[in-house]
């Protein structure tokens, strides 16, 4: 018989709250927090258990319930729990948006199941055993990693081979079922995905996603047509990387919680900076960084840029997302220390000096 598995694929203590929360798995303000409290540090495997059985890709793909568990338990494990930003929390958030946005109805039947399951695979593992530092720290401070991977998408390319490591372990094996041609197939597009994740891709991602909503093909039914292997698998990078720079299109009081996380994150690093004599990187130094300036300067620069092109392709799909997105950086805007309208000229003058301007470096 098959051993039965709990509901959300993990043991959890209060099972109503964990009903209602897990009800909002399919919503955009789902709050991956609460099953982080509630499932003891495991939202990972919650999230994913329940959105591929939920689309039925353990039965088209003749995965067991069991090794499910046994793979995404272990690779959640592999996430640092004491790393503030880049943890299981974010990687269940980045699967449960990523599997949101592959549900609008403009993209209604575009993908295969298998592109699903790697889309799906690729948010789950995309960040595993990230140390809490970007690459550019890795590759300045002569890292193994770094020396490893040629300062080529460093944290991107150990992710992806740390995942596909796993899948070795005993009773983890959870593609076991899938051809060989499957498997490539899979293979193929999760390393793609995860690699588009790197923020020194981020404009050359944009760059194509612009491309293809000028020349935007619909089909009647007014689904988009994405009728080659470079488009569907452009699409898909963008897909994953929205779900990556999702914080600031969340409800308000979700994403200051992601913020006051990732810039903890981002202090860290600039005091490991500090402490060995490093230049401190713009952004990470706790003494001297304005949190709201640079985040309307994050969503200015990258994160608006990104899901107003996600929204036109996706049309009208994602406009309660590009709404929020838009009150939040007012929210933002108005936090800012000497409100953001300046009263008088020298203000204007003051607000638009050189070194107010929003600057972090993308490339390594
Ligand atoms: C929820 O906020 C955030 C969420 C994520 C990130 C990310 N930044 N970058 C790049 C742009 C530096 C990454 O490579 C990270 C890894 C992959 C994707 C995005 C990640 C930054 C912020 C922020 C902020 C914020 O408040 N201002 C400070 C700030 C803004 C921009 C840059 C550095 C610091
Ligand atoms: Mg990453
Ligand atoms: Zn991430």
């Amino acid at each position: 018989t098959q051993d039965v598995v709990p509901r959300f694929g993990v043991s959890y203590e209060k099972e109503e709250d964990m009903e209602n929360e897990m009800a909002n798995v399919d919503r955009w303000g789902f709050d991956a927090f609460k099953i982080d409290h509630l499932t003891n540090h495991k939202p990972l495997t919650a999230v994913t258990f329940t959105i591929l059985q939920e689309r039925g890709l353990l039965k088209t793909f003749q995965i067991p319930q069991k090794t499910l568990i046994a793979y995404v338990m272990t690779l959640e494990g592999n996430y640092n729990k004491d790393v503030k930003y880049h943890n299981q929390i974010h990687a269940a958030d980045v699967v449960q948006s990523t599997n949101y946005l592959l549900s609008a109805p403009a993209l209604e039947n575009v993908f295969t199941d298998i592109e699903i399951l790697a889309a799906l695979f690729a948010a789950a593992i995309h960040d595993v055993r990230h140390p809490g530092l970007n690459n550019q720290f890795l590759i300045a401070s002569s890292s193994e990693l770094a020396i490893l991977y040629n300062d080529e998408s460093v944290l991107e390319n150990h992710s992806v081979a740390v995942a596909f490591k796993l899948l070795q372990l005993e009773n983890c094996s959870l593609f076991e079922t899938l051809t060989k041609k499957q498997l490539q197939q899979l293979r193929r597009l999760v390393i793609d995905m995860v690699l588009a994740t790197d923020m020194s891709k981020h404009m050359s991602l944009l760059a194509d996603l612009k491309t293809m909503v000028e020349s935007k093909k619909v089909a009647g039914s007014g689904v988009l047509l994405l009728d080659n292997y470079n488009d569907r698998m452009m699409v898909l990078k963008n897909l994953v990387h929205c779900a990556d720079l999702g914080n600031p299109t969340k409800p308000l009081d979700i994403y200051r919680k992601w913020t006051e996380r990732v810039m903890e994150e981002f202090f860290l690093q600039g005091d490991l900076e500090r402490q060995k004599g490093m230049e401190v990187s713009p952004m990470m130094d706790r003494y001297n960084a304005s949190v709201e300036k640079s985040q309307v300067g994050f969503i200015d620069f990258i994160v608006h840029p990104l899901w107003e092109t996600w929204a036109d392709l996706v049309y009208p799909d994602a406009q309660e997302l590009l709404d929020n997105l838009e009150e939040n950086r007012d929210w933002y805007s108005s936090q800012i220390r000497n409100s953001p309208t300046p009263t008088s000229e020298e203000d204007t003058i003051k607000e638009t000096d050189e070194d107010e301007k929003f600057q972090f470096e993308m490339s390594p």
